[in-house]
């Protein structure tokens, strides 16, 4: 094959919530060419730092250096694998899970590198899921409601712990030296594109939807951040001050210091990142308005493009050329989804039935599935409200905790565990009908990520539950892909690439033939317990949320006393 006909393959690296994947994708045809996948050593550091420092309750942090490993491990191994040449590739790009915040100096550095930093929880990368600055969002919340802040419309009015606001506002209350030493906060996602083409850059992805960065607006006002804090004045135009990109344009070329430690090839294209579940919209070779892509990970993310602007109560949030230029895009999720099904496992499994497991050559979580499987929708006589890491969509409360009602002597495992997947399909369907009443229509699902891969059983209760067909897309790395996608924009066409990322999602996105389609009967009976799921989570999430405070409190209360 001569130089100019052999084809052209992107990279993509989805940095996940335990792992990063990197894919490499044919650009025509869409083939994985190969993958390989890093778990990070540190995972995600909820008890303690590496230096034995003891951390506070609901934090999640995690270590930047695992995010260069991913990258130095996942992508010579895909190359490798692939056995493609250096010219083969034309561009890459990251995505990456957010709100994941961290403090940098102008250099790059991060600041829990720094030897008079290790020790300091603030200085390290705030998870998506650190929820300890719960206060915190309190307190903005009562600041945005004072001041009658107009731009909260766009995030369903009410915001939480998982905001980069609130995660640095915790920081200036609890360790103002990390804030005043820091030269900039900075999405994780931002800082490994800055690595890789050695320019600074801010994504609009995540500054339209984490970072409230109007479209037309830009930022809240200088008086906003400053009534939260005197020192936040300078957030924005101190923090923050590098330039915006948006998608679709190239972020930099490829430099050499990441070509060296990588193993890239100096000075091919680099995409400006994506939020991770956002990247799986063009994995998934979404092209069109009104399918609303359930990516189903650690967490639950549920995403539509549309034209319409509509002010949505209750979502995550909403922005224009957030996930495709050109196209308005909304976001509703779930704060734990895989999370809480591994709850179960590390907590509720009995021994003999992890035996049977291991005997079987079965994950605990198949293990379950299956068991779980030959109950009938409404047999366990459970319903439960699945906010074990509080309520994303559509109450926006960090700390509502989770419930199980129908306990008996004769509940098992499978029992709870059907009960735990069908909690999460519920409340899928209220942020369903969430959308539909303020105008979001959804004339078809799609679910991606880790779980659409696995758990077959969960994707026939979500068609159930939700009484509409569901079509698997994406395969293994949905959004790894989705990322090789925006990577193949960034080479333009030019290099082999494509000019917008429709085109790109048309040829690099996957769907499958997979399709789950409502069981009339089992529609029946979930009709009827969705009603009783609504009574419980309005209930406890919205007449009577003050007894789970409560309960918070008195843990709280109790942990202090030691
Ligand atoms: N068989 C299964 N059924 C349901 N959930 C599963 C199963 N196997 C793994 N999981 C969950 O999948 C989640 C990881 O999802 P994945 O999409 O692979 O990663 P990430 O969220 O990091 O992108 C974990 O929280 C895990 O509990
Ligand atoms: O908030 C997010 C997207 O808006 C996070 O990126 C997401 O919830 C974490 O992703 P995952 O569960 O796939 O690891």
């Amino acid at each position: 094959m001569s130089e100019n006909t052999r084809e052209k393959y992107t990279i993509g690296i989805d940095f996940g919530t335990g792992s990063a994947r990197a894919v490499i994708i044919n650009v025509k045809t869409g083939e994985l060419k190969a993958s390989a996948m890093y778990v990070y050593p540190h995972d995600t550091m909820t008890e303690q730092l590496p230096d034995g420092t003891k951390l506070g309750k609901d934090y999640a942090l995690q270590h930047p250096m695992d995010y260069l490993e991913a990258l130095e491990h996942a992508v010579p191994e895909a190359m490798e694998l692939s056995g493609l040449r250096q010219e083969d590739i034309i561009g890459v790009a990251a995505s990456f899970t957010s709100s994941t915040y961290l403090p940098i100096k102008k250099d790059l550095t991060p600041l829990c590198t720094l030897p008079e930093f290790a020790s300091n929880p603030h200085a390290y990368v705030k998870l998506w899921k650190h929820h300890s600055p719960g206060k915190e969002a309190d307190q903005i919340n009562e600041v945005i409601k004072r001041r009658d802040e107009k731009w909260v419309r766009y995030y369903g009015n009410r915001i939480t712990s998982e905001y980069p606001i609130s995660k640095v506002l915790e920081t200036l209350h609890c360790a103002p030296e990390v804030y005043r030493a820091a030269d900039y906060y900075i999405e994780a996602g931002d800082w490994i594109t800055a690595i890789l083409c050695g320019k600074l850059q801010k994504s609009i992805c995540a500054a339209g939807y984490k970072g409230f960065c109007n479209w037309k607006t830009g930022y809240p006002d200088r008086e906003f951040y400053e009534e939260l804090h005197p020192e936040l004045a300078n957030y924005v135009s101190e923090k923050l001050n590098y330039p915006m990109i948006g998608l679709g344009e190239e972020a930099g070329k490829v430099c050499g210091d990441a070509a060296r430690r990588f193993g890239l090839p100096e000075g091919c294209a680099v995409a400006p990142f994506v939020i991770d579940s956002f990247a799986g919209v063009a994995g998934a070779g979404i092209d069109r308005t009104n399918i609303m892509l359930s990516v189903l990970g650690t967490s639950g993310c549920h995403l539509i493009l549309s034209k319409e602007e509509h002010l949505v109560p209750g979502i995550f949030g909403m922005s224009y050329g957030g996930i495709y230029p050109g196209f308005f895009s909304y976001e509703a999720g779930q704060s734990a989804l895989g999370d809480l099904f591994e709850w179960q496992v590390k907590n509720c499994m009995p021994e003999d039935y992890a035996q049977e497991a291991e005997k079987e050559s079965k994950d605990s979580q198949q293990y379950l599935s299956e068991k779980a499987a030959e109950l009938k929708p409404g047999e366990t006589g459970i319903v439960a409200l699945d906010w074990w890491n509080g309520n994303r969509s559509i109450l926006l409360n960090s700390s509502l905790t989770g419930l199980m009602v129908g306990m008996t002597l004769q509940t098992k495992a499978e029992h709870i565990y059907r009960a735990l997947l069908e909690a999460t399909a519920f409340s899928t369907r209220k942020i369903v009908e969430n959308y539909r009443e303020h105008g979001v229509n959804i004339d078809a699902i799609y679910a991606t990520g880790g779980i659409s891969q696995k758990n077959m059983l969960l994707m026939q209760i979500y068609a159930d539950v939700l009484n509409l067909p569901l079509r698997i897309c994406g395969g293994m790395y949905g959004c790894a892909r989705g990322s090789a996608a925006y990577a193949a924009v960034a080479a333009g066409k030019e290099t082999g690439g494509y000019d917008d990322i429709l085109e790109a999602a048309r040829h690099i996105g996957l769907k499958s033939e997979r399709r789950f389609f409502p069981n009339p009967e089992n529609v029946e009976v979930y009709n009827k317990l969705y009603e009783e799921y609504s009574e419980l989570h309005d209930h406890f999430g919205r007449g009577r949320d003050d007894v789970m405070q409560r309960l918070l409190a008195y843990r709280s209360e109790a942990v202090q006393k030691g």
